[in-house]
């Protein structure tokens, strides 16, 4: 269902309206409660919150995975999604792949895709594009035992990429990885949205990942999780993990945000 009401945020690309999520299984668990934010198209955001604040709820809510509580509602231009009508315009990854063991990498990306029915000419060629970014073009007719985690995490991206969501919907995508690869992986990340610019929703645990990456980042309370800071990270783009973390005002947003979250 689309709708063109400025107010509803039918313009952004993620309009997230009083979204609360109560879990009813054997005990009663409000995991949200009335969450509100608008994210423009092409803005890279972060969420970042404690532990069980219902982070990964928020992003399952606004990938259409799970609906929210009535009186919520999520729009993805203008879309309203819902597990039973979910935006083709939203890619999800999520922090432990998705990859069958008994393909190779190619074949793993190429099933990804088959869901949208590509034409095979027009799936070849940003196979063809997407490897080389990726960093796994000699790679691919390997199979997901025989990479490192961190290639395996870049293959799952590019099942997600080859299918060019407008919306990405990051959950600690690169979270089960030592701080090194992830610190590589992050930087890749960047060059990669600095070239397609889509809109990106990523969840860390991270504050420094978070500034490093992102034009804004809401912080989330305890749970049951609310926005509790919405704070706009206006370092100079493009970034480098050495000039950028070195700068006075990085160390000052991830000061702040420390502050905020009760870690400094
Ligand atoms: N399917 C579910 N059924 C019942 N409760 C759930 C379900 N999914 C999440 N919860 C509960 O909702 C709350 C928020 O969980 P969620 O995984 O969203 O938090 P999180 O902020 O992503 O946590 P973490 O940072 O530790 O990954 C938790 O109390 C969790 O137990």
């Amino acid at each position: 269902m689309k709708v063109d009401n400025a107010e509803s945020g039918a313009e952004a690309a993620i309009h997230v309206h009083k979204v609360g999520k109560t879990f009813d299984s054997h005990v009663k668990i409000q995991a949200l409660q009335e969450v509100n934010f608008t994210i423009p198209q092409g803005e890279f955001v972060s969420i970042l919150g404690p532990s069980g604040c219902g982070k990964s709820t928020l992003l399952r809510v606004v990938s259409g995975l799970i609906d929210p509580d009535e009186g919520g509602e999520v729009r993805i231009f203008g879309h309203r999604q819902s597990h039973r009508d979910m935006s083709d315009d939203v890619g999800v990854v999520f922090q432990t792949h998705n990859m069958l063991p008994w393909d190779t990498v190619e074949s793993n990306i190429r099933l990804a895709a088959e869901v949208r029915k590509l034409p095979k000419q027009e799936l070849d060629k940003r196979i063809d594009a997407l490897l080389p970014v990726l960093k796994l073009e000699k790679f691919r007719g390997s199979y997901p035992h025989q990479l490192s985690g961190g290639m395996r995490q870049r293959a799952a991206l590019g099942q997600i990429l080859v299918t060019r969501p407008k919306v990405l919907l990051l959950d600690e995508p690169f979270g089960a990885l030592d701080a090194l690869t992830r610190d590589q992986l992050n930087v890749e990340l960047l060059r990669l949205w600095q070239e397609m610019r889509q809109t990106v929703l990523l969840i860390t645990h991270s504050i420094a990942e978070a500034v490093f990456l992102s034009d804004r980042i809401l912080v989330m309370s305890e749970h049951p999780g609310r926005i509790i800071e919405d704070i706009r990270i206006d370092l100079p783009r493009p970034r480098d993990p050495r000039t950028s973390k070195e700068a006075v005002e990085f160390g000052r947003y991830v000061a702040r945000l420390g502050q905020i979250m009760g870690v400094d």
